[in-house]
């Protein structure tokens, strides 16, 4: 698409969005008596306004039949989590049986390792992206040590090359194949957050798997922002957070998959807890936990029905969009349309004041774009927070600015650009 630097082109974009109606389902924070630019949604999406009806509605059930909730009224929360998992299941391309929600992220990550890294003498190494989240890292780390091993010789972390930010596609599965006779696992971000790169899932899971290794990711920048395979790609277990771009919460309920090859396979130890028995039998209160077919067989804990709630408002606007496919249209326009106005400030200075560190090429990159500042990024950043511009600044010196096609506009693409100009003289 041909661009163009205005606010007149940035309103022609935003008259002919198909789900330009979508922004009015969604509560918008306030500067100054005006909408924020809102483009945080790589960290917290926004609150859909049909919350509180879907939360108050379960409040409702609450008030009215205390613990018959569980089994009466017209969504006895039994089953509750039932509803959500052929839209997810569609959001991360799976089977509806291979998903289901609980918990929050790093403890799914957690418990799935549990299942998934099972060391021993001769294969005990875990392959990871170097610079992922820090929770992830945390959480390796620890699992590496709860089975004995030391992470600075159990983990290895695929880097950029020199003087590059992302990685390359090659070298992680070539250092995949190196360490093939040691890898018990291959565990990448779909999206990694700092840079906004996404990762070739359907190659490394091919690799990991030739190479003899589990392959998992947490896809907490990747569901609901980027077209996932999960099952087709042969992917072992995922887990994400629902309060990215799935609009879920501060603190939202977690999503996992599990691929459908896993559910006999006896051999994979997991933590129990009884909302992993079977819905059917759980109150039958037997001994010796014999787990539900499926995902929900990783279920520990009772659904927190609030969250789910949330969590099922934000997923039935999924539903009522039409699919991801029709947010990823008007997400690559809008990321596109963000980056050709990155381009204009830097031609207008002729230097590359603003570095994008995301890749290029729209296929390996979802909303987010990662910016390095040539003059004080910090000072940038604080710019356009006072100036109602929310996005978010990651230590040592990136700005994130993600454009979500939920909830905005081109415009809003636009007035945040031309505030990153004016940021250039303000700052001065
Ligand atoms: C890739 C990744 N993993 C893990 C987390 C943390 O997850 P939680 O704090 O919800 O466990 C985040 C974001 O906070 C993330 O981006
Ligand atoms: N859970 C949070 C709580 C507080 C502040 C930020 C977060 C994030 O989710 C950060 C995000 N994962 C990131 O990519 O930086």
């Amino acid at each position: 698409m041909i661009h163009q630097n205005t606010l007149e082109f940035a309103e022609a974009l935003d008259a002919q969005d198909e789900l330009k109606a979508f922004r009015k389902e969604f509560l918008i924070p306030q500067h100054e008596g005006n909408d924020v630019i809102y483009l945080c949604g790589n960290s917290l999406g926004l609150q859909p306004k049909s919350v509180s009806q879907y939360v108050g509605k379960q409040l409702g059930n609450w008030q009215q039949h205390g613990v018959e909730g569980w089994f009466n009224g017209d969504d006895p929360w039994l089953l509750y989590h039932e509803q959500m998992k052929k839209p997810l299941a569609a959001i991360v391309g799976a089977k509806p049986e291979e998903v289901t929600i609980m918990n929050s992220l790093t403890v799914n990550l957690h418990l799935l390792l549990v299942s998934f890294y099972q060391p021993n003498s001769k294969r005990y190494k875990i392959l990871v992206e170097g610079g992922a989240f820090p929770s992830d890292q945390y959480a390796i780390e620890s699992q590496v040590n709860f089975h004995g091993f030391d992470a600075k010789n159990a983990v290895i972390e695929v880097f950029p090359r020199e003087g590059e930010y992302t990685l390359n596609t090659g070298d992680i599965l070539s250092a995949i194949e190196k360490n093939a006779d040691e890898l018990a696992l291959v565990l990448f971000s779909g999206i990694n957050y700092y840079t906004g790169q996404v990762f070739d899932m359907k190659a490394i899971a091919e690799t990991a798997h030739k190479a003899g290794a589990y392959c998992g990711f947490d896809l907490a920048h990747a569901a609901g922002n980027v077209p996932l395979a999960l099952h087709d790609w042969g992917v072992d277990f995922a887990c994400w957070c629902s309060y990215k771009y799935m609009n879920s919460g501060p603190g939202g309920i977690s999503g996992i998959f599990v691929h459908e090859k896993h559910f006999e396979n006896k051999e994979l130890k997991r933590f129990a807890g009884w909302w992993g028995y079977g819905a059917g039998k759980r109150f039958l209160m037997t001994q010796g936990f014999v787990p539900a077919s499926g995902a929900e067989g990783w279920q520990v804990s009772t659904s927190p029905i609030l969250l789910m709630a949330v969590h099922k408002a934000a997923i039935d606007l999924f539903e009522k969009v039409g699919g991801l496919e029709k947010l990823r249209k008007k997400s690559l326009m809008l990321t596109g349309y963000l980056e050709y106005m990155f381009e204009q400030i830097n031609q207008k200075y002729g230097e590359e004041l603003f570095k994008i560190i995301t890749p290029k090429d729209a296929e390996w990159r979802g909303c987010q774009l990662s910016i390095i500042c040539k003059r004080d990024g910090k000072k940038t950043f604080d710019y356009l927070t006072q100036n109602g511009v929310i996005g978010d600044w990651r230590e040592p010196d990136v700005i994130r600015l993600s454009p979500v096609p939920f909830y905005n506009t081109f415009k809003d693409v636009y007035n945040a650009s031309k505030l990153l100009d004016e940021s250039l003289t303000a700052l001065v």
